[in-house]
């Protein structure tokens, strides 16, 4: 955990299953500080151990008033309270907070899903200074649950225009807690009040630097692999594998083969593209595994979202597996560790509390790389960026000199055209066909200008046919959806707005030029209540 152990201002988020918890660390690692996030489940002792300086407590899809509720270990507000380490809840976390020391919480009378009208009294030490500045601001609120009685020493400092509690404190215990979502970026001033409450409040130094974060993890990966051990590292061409196998390389140089799955699910030429700019950008010696058949053979047939996954997952370790055999002939010595471009928030979705077992998240879908690993897998993990978020990597991608061209393309996910082709795969010319047009709409998007702007972008091919007219003939075709999506790190998205010009050009060009389509829609759902992936 070396992202955290020399800091003195260590903010700890205690997570209770939020889909938005990883943002709270986020907006605080975004003010300099350094933030982490544990699962809720957390022992006491692991707690203390990490020394931290605030801890808040995420919001959770939990009622505190039912059973099996999750709660913060036995003892924690003795121990914060003796330390003097301030508290901040934050929904799940009020109604925690508030149950635990003694009030009362209940199923609202009037539940407040989406924006919210708040008013801040004058007087508080929550928003100090800031009252003025937060008096009617809009927030984000989601919860069905309130507080009806606080504990002994806590009084209201905001309420929202419907008459409910939307923020408590208790300035001299140092506990805190909004009923709203300040992490979210529709909480109009919500940045600023974390801001204001770790800065100005708790007297939080902000010392937490990308520079040193990097310099941390290379020394950590020489130390962890030693002198003599050898590495292997799946490139697949996307930014995180590239960004974690440089660190890695710089830590132990030549002990590092990457290997590149083509398993038949990639884009447009991407084999080849990615295979010339690993040579010429990044430096790094790749062998190219051609297991096409392999997963092609497998996918015949199969439907279902989760069993493609499923499958994908287990053929790209038996990939790694053969590669670390044939490697192992080669050098004479078997590898004894796998890197993995895992970023923070695969951990924070998959990671369950200790000792439970179970996470208080759901599961929305099986991500490939992420709790697919075999239990009795060999090779030891090396996973330098599980601490950071997608545009943190970007970041550490280019003080580590990748390419600015390389750290800024498009994530693509592992199962590649495999959740993008909608049923089987291996259909008729489904794969050739959603290749082209989405190297059409990809190609449009560049020459628009508009890459960087949009987060992700790609066609999906449906399985259902519908009929045209193209040069006075019926045609009875394939249509293919395209999504367009603006995002921070895919955990919530909207769609992209192109005009609708831009949107008729890419229409008539993939009608014209891709066989067997003669139909295009646009996707316009968000996420939530959509993923960005259509399976
Ligand atoms: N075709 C492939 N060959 C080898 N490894 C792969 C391939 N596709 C995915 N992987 C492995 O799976 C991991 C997870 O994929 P993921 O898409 O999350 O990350 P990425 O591809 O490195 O970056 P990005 O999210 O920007 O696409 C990769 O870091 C890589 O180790
Ligand atoms: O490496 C990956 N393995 C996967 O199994 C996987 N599924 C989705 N994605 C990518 O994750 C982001 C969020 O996608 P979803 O909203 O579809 O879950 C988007 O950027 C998706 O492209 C994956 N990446
Ligand atoms: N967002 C939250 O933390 C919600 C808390 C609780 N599940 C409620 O509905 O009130
Ligand atoms: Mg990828």
């Amino acid at each position: 955990m070396s992202i955290l152990q020399h800091s003195d201002n260590l903010v700890l988020v205690l997570d209770f299953g939020s889909q938005y918890t990883h943002l709270i660390t986020r907006r605080i690692r975004g003010l300099h500080v350094t933030s982490v996030c544990l699962p809720a489940g957390t022992s006491l002792e692991s707690i203390q151990a990490l020394k931290p300086a605030v801890v808040i407590l995420s919001g959770g899809p939990h009622s505190v008033h039912l059973d099996g509720a999750p709660t913060v270990p036995e003892g924690f507000f003795e121990y914060v309270k003796g330390k003097g380490i301030p508290v901040l809840g934050i929904c799940y976390g009020l109604h925690l907070i508030v149950k635990l020391l003694g009030g009362e919480v209940k199923p609202a009378e009037r539940q407040e899903y989406g924006r919210m009208q708040i008013s801040a009294v004058e007087g508080s030490k929550l928003y100090g200074s800031l009252a003025g500045a937060v008096d009617n601001q809009t927030v984000w609120m989601s919860h069905g649950d309130e507080a009806v009685r606080l504990p002994e020493g806590f009084r209201v400092v905001a309420t929202s225009v419907q008459g409910n509690i939307a923020a408590i404190e208790n300035a001299e215990a140092n506990i805190y807690a909004l009923q709203y979502h300040p992490e979210v970026t529709h909480s109009e001033k919500g940045a600023e009040t974390l801001r204001y409450f770790l800065l100005e409040v708790c007297g939080i130094v902000a010392d937490w630097q990308l520079q040193n974060v990097l310099k941390e993890e290379i020394e950590k990966v020489s130390k962890m692999v030693g002198p003599d051990d050898h590495v292997i590292c799946a490139l697949s061409g996307g930014v995180d594998s590239a960004v974690a196998a440089t660190l890695v390389h710089r830590a132990i140089g030549d002990r590092l083969h990457c290997v590149f799955v083509d398993n038949g699910l990639c884009r447009y030429k991407e084999r080849e593209r990615v295979m010339a700019t690993f040579e010429k950008d990044l430096h790094l010696p790749v062998t190219c595994w051609d297991a096409t058949e392999q997963f092609l053979g497998k996918l015949k047939g199969v439907v279902d979202p989760e069993r493609k996954r499923k499958i994908i997952g287990a053929e790209f370790i038996a990939v790694f597996d053969e590669f670390s055999h044939k490697l192992e002939r080669e050098i004479g010595k078997k590898p004894a560790f796998l890197v993995q471009g895992t970023l923070y928030p695969d951990v924070i979705e998959s990671c369950p509390p200790p000792g439970s077992g179970k996470s208080h998240s759901h599961t929305i879908k099986s991500h490939h790389n992420v709790g697919g690993l075999p239990p009795d897998m060999q090779l030891k993990l090396v996973e330098p960026l599980k601490w950071l978020f997608k545009d943190e990597v970007r970041e550490m991608g280019k003080l580590l000199g990748v390419p600015a061209s390389f750290v800024s393309r498009h994530p693509f996910p592992g199962p590649g055209l495999a959740v993008r082709i909608m049923g089987d795969v291996t259909q008729g010319n489904a794969l050739e066909t959603i290749r082209l047009a989405d190297e059409i709409f990809i190609n449009s998007i560049k020459e628009a200008g508009l890459y960087d702007k949009i987060w992700q972008a790609f066609a999906v091919y449906l399985p259902v046919k519908t009929v045209g007219v193209q040069g006075d003939k019926r045609t009875h075709s394939h249509a293919v959806a395209l999504r367009a999506i603006t995002s921070e790190d895919g955990m919530t998205a909207d769609w992209y707005h192109f005009d609708g010009k831009f949107l008729a050009d890419v229409s008539s060009k993939i009608c014209n030029t891709v066989r067997g389509i003669n139909r295009v829609v646009y996707d316009i759902t968000s996420k939530p209540p959509s993923t960005v992936e259509w399976e």
